[in-house]
């Protein structure tokens, strides 16, 4: 069951797939910010995937980010995702990137519980 206060840290090394100028963000060979947002994204996502039942799940609805801090290929980070506020079907959360102490990254994270077949469904083509 979701309760306000948990929280997840997961493990990652920056590989060559996410740099800036892989995703084209950016020219250089540094990890990108959409790639740390999809970093903060799945912690979050993981977080919740573990305790709904099956045929729900989680979509991202809302992110606020800062990039404070550049790394290269190989760095291994660590992201913490912390579920600050439950309100209905969205799910607040407080999302921070680290490597060796250092922030790399933080904001605010909302997702939303949707049913997968019904979200499937509604959206218009
Ligand atoms: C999630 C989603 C289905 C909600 O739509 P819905 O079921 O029609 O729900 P509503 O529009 O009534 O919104 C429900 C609540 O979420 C809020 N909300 C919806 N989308 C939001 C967004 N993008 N940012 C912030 N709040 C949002 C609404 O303001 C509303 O808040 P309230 O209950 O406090 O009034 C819809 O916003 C959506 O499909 N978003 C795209 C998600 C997506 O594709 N993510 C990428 C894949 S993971």
């Amino acid at each position: 069951m979701l309760r306000e206060g948990m929280e997840l840290t997961l493990k990652k090394v920056v590989t060559p797939a996410d740099t800036a100028a892989k995703v084209a963000s950016g020219a250089l060979e540094v990890f990108s910010t959409p790639m740390m947002i999809a970093f903060m994204e799945n912690t979050a996502f993981e977080l919740a995937q573990r305790e709904l039942s099956v045929g729900e799940t989680t979509v991202g609805i809302s992110v606020n980010i800062r990039h404070m801090r550049a790394n290269l290929i190989g760095d291994e980070l660590q992201c913490n995702a912390v579920l600050t506020k439950i309100e209905g079907k969205k799910l607040h959360y407080t999302v921070e990137v680290t490597f060796s102490g250092e922030v790399v990254g933080s904001g605010d994270h909302v997702r939303f519980i949707v049913d997968e077949k019904k979200f499937l469904e509604n959206i218009k083509k």
